[in-house]
């Protein structure tokens, strides 16, 4: 008998056509959760789950009792309770490193389209209201030669700094827990604690993971340590970042405008008042949505089950010290 998988949500179908030869595989194309027949079935019976987003918590794991590994296709893993995980010895993993220059090129696509006011001035047109020619306050601000400050000089954050420095000259500013050398001789990125970040950037773009020490990381403070010509730019997760806070400081000028990739709850509910501003550039997290990127990382993830499940370890084991080595 072959070994089943639950597939969840977005992944590519050729990929899955080619986990069928091995596995027995069930596909919920959308969000299913617990209590759901089908799903709580799948679940008991399934060796191992490749996907996106699924919420896998004690709860989920007390319900499937055969599970080996958890396969993420996305490089965030904050939907993972990775001590639970390796508490029962189920492996992890995720899709790291692939993704980083179509995600780079999504939020700069985003910071340059708040910037300019892209989405704002393409409704003007369409809507047939250019007929007479563009008033001063509609009117965008200058990307190039400007301060960018990224909170999370990683992967993504390193290839967002590669482009605006070589791309469009901007002075680089950056906060991690730890400095990135790397960055600061490739790019001439300097390293800064997050309240000077804030207080010296035109732009300020977030691009950490989601952890309990990141959540709501931009708050109210923070946003009223920006300048009020700066624009905010969210590539991260919804979480880093105060919504209410976020809502006030853009209704009430303490920053210029925002540009944001991801929300606290995915898909944001229609009355999200965010949604209500005219100064907000928004987008339905598609940081790594392109045809190519998103079939590159479900060949990964899928690489990572096969390995995993055929007793090999995956190349992109999150819980590697704590598993693998134990084991
Ligand atoms: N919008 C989208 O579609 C996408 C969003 N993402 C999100 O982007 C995140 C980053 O991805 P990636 O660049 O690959 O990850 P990396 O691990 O390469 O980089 C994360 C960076 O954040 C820093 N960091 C972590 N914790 C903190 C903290 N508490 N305070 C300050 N800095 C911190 C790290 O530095 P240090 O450890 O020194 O603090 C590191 O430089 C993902 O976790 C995911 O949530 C990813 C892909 C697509
Ligand atoms: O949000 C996407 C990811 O890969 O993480």
């Amino acid at each position: 008998m072959k070994p089943k998988i639950l597939v969840y949500m977005r992944v590519d179908d050729r990929v899955i056509k080619e986990l069928a030869k091995d596995f027995e595989v069930t596909h919920f194309k959308n969000h299913e959760y617990i209590g759901d027949p089908a799903f709580d079935q799948a679940i008991r019976e399934a060796d191992g789950i490749i996907g996106l987003a699924l919420k896998v918590n004690k709860e989920l794991l007390d319900v499937a009792p055969n599970l080996k590994i958890v396969c993420n296709v996305s490089v965030g893993y904050d939907n993972l309770d990775l001590e639970e995980l390796t508490r029962r010895k189920i492996m992890a993993t995720n899709t790291p490193g692939i993704l980083d220059d179509t995600t780079a090129d999504a939020i700069l696509g985003l910071l340059i389209a708040t910037a300019r006011r892209i989405p704002e001035l393409d409704s003007f047109v369409k809507s047939g209201q250019w007929d007479i020619s563009l008033q001063p306050d509609q009117y965008g601000v200058d990307v190039h030669h400007k301060t960018l400050g990224i909170i999370g000089m990683g992967n993504i954050g390193s290839a967002i700094a590669r482009r605006a420095h070589f791309g469009f000259n901007m002075k680089i500013l950056y906060h991690n827990r730890s400095q990135n050398k790397e960055a600061g001789e490739k790019y001439q990125a300097t390293y800064c604690e997050l309240d000077e970040l804030l207080e010296k950037s035109d732009f300020v773009c977030l691009m950490i993971p989601s952890t309990k020490e990141t959540e709501k990381i931009m708050g109210y403070e923070q946003f009223k340590r920006m300048k009020n010509t700066a624009i905010f730019i969210n590539g991260s997760r919804g979480n880093n970042v105060d919504e209410d806070a976020l809502y006030n400081a853009l209704k009430n000028g303490d920053i210029l405008s925002a540009g944001i990739d991801v929300f606290t709850q995915e898909p944001t509910p229609k009355d999200n008042p965010l949604l209500q501003l005219k100064n907000i550039v928004t987008l339905p997290h598609i940081g790594s949505s392109t045809m190519e990127c998103e079939y590159n990382m479900s060949k990964l993830a899928a690489e990572n089950l096969m390995k995993g499940l055929h007793g090999k370890k995956p190349p992109c084991l999150l819980n590697v010290t704590s598993f693998w080595e134990q084991s």
